[in-house]
């Protein structure tokens, strides 16, 4: 008797293993391994010239990796052309074709009769939400709208992989906004497991099921959202994912932390540092308090500048007696503190221990 092959594991339904990619001398992609679930969203991110669209482009079968293999749903896809890996994919230029009208652009990879691609046209206006779109042309769409044509291609096929290479980053922010929220129903709504690469670090919070941060050719740190945010697994990812205070720590002679070797804190536990160290915590984490309250991890601080964000406002405070030390305050005006956040008072600032994060200064 045949078995069948056995399924893979339910994250590994697409998997990047150990992908190296140069380019001449340049090492685009050092040892990616990276597994996606059936239906998931996974977001990319990382700054300019990390390595995101190369990754996406081999997955695509645009560029050849040199080592490495890439499987899906257990079949190792890494010597198929482009056009037999099963995906649709949406750039951040249009990239549709100007001289065809919206039905053309949309059935272009279709190989069905007339009827059949007319219906399935009509179907798939309508989930991107211009239905009636068939004979407009390219021209005389929005920039949002065609990217929503360009959506509508992509799915044409009720591909396996959905691959959006910065869909969204050419649009205001408004209609980036908007159209946001809709490829994220779109996308739950059909389930189709999908890639995006994007730089913007709010878009991915806001998308993905995953994300996968990476650096230089390497993925840093592969989290849900919150994961990623709360807590970040790196220096690199705390700095780049939100903002991020950072303050100098020493264990002294008594095994006590205390902050730029002066102020005694409290931490985590189990987070006590063995060497040198800071601590981290997001600016919504520092707590401004209206009134002094002696106790752990309060602490005095200047308030140098006020800016207004809209629901918060961002206080840059100096930390008194500690040196240049600043941290970043958001404060909400519903929050006790708010209206001490006055330039050139003093405030206490209280740091909770269950918000503070640990990480060990980089050898020299
Ligand atoms: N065809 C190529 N030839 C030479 N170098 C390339 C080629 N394609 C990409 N690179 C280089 O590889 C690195 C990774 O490029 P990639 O486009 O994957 O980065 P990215 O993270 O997507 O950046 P961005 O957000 O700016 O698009 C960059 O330094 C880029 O200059």
């Amino acid at each position: 008797m045949i078995f069948p092959p056995p399924a893979p594991p339910a994250h590994d339904w697409l998997r990047f293993a150990g992908i190296h990619k140069r380019f001449g001398a340049f090492r685009a992609l050092d040892g990616i391994d990276l597994g996606i679930r059936k239906g998931e969203f996974v977001c990319l991110l990382g700054p300019s010239g990390c390595g995101k669209t190369t990754l996406l482009r081999i997955l695509a079968g645009l560029e050849k990796h040199d080592a490495g293999s890439l499987s899906l749903g257990g079949r190792d896809i890494g010597h198929l052309p482009a056009g037999r890996r099963d995906y649709g994919i949406v750039f951040q230029s249009y990239a549709l074709f100007p001289n065809l009208d919206v039905a053309a652009n949309i059935a272009y990879g279709l190989r069905t009769g007339r009827m059949e691609k007319a219906r399935r046209v009509s179907a798939l206006l309508d989930l991107v939400g211009l239905p009636g779109a068939e004979r407009k042309y390219p021209a005389q769409l929005s920039g949002g709208q065609q990217q929503r044509v360009a959506l509508a291609r992509a799915l044409a096929t009720s591909p396996s992989l959905l691959l959006l290479d910065e869909p969204l980053s050419a649009l205001d922010a408004q209609v980036r906004e908007h159209l946001r929220r809709e490829l994220r129903l779109l996308q739950q709504k059909l389930g189709v497991t999908t890639l995006m690469v994007t730089h913007d670090q709010e878009e991915a919070l806001a998308l993905a099921d995953t994300i996968a941060v990476m650096r230089a050719g390497r993925i840093e740190q592969v989290g849900t959202p919150e994961q990623i945010y709360r807590e970040p697994a790196s220096r690199f990812v705390a700095d780049f994912v939100g903002h991020a205070n950072w303050l100098p720590l020493q264990v002294d002679a008594q095994g006590v932390c205390r902050i730029a070797g002066a102020m005694a804190i409290s931490l985590p536990a189990g987070s006590v540092p063995t060497g040198p160290a800071s601590v981290f915590c997001r600016p919504e984490d520092v707590r401004v308090a209206p009134s002094w309250q002696s106790g752990d991890n309060t602490l005095l601080a200047l308030v140098e500048r006020v800016d207004f964000l809209g629901g918060l406002r961002r206080a840059s405070l100096s930390l008194c007696g500690a040196g240049d030390l600043r941290l970043l305050a958001d404060v909400s005006p519903n929050d006790a503190g708010f209206a001490a956040l006055v330039p050139g008072q003093r405030v206490p600032v209280f740091l909770p221990a269950d918000r503070l994060r640990v990480f060990a200064e980089p050898s020299a």
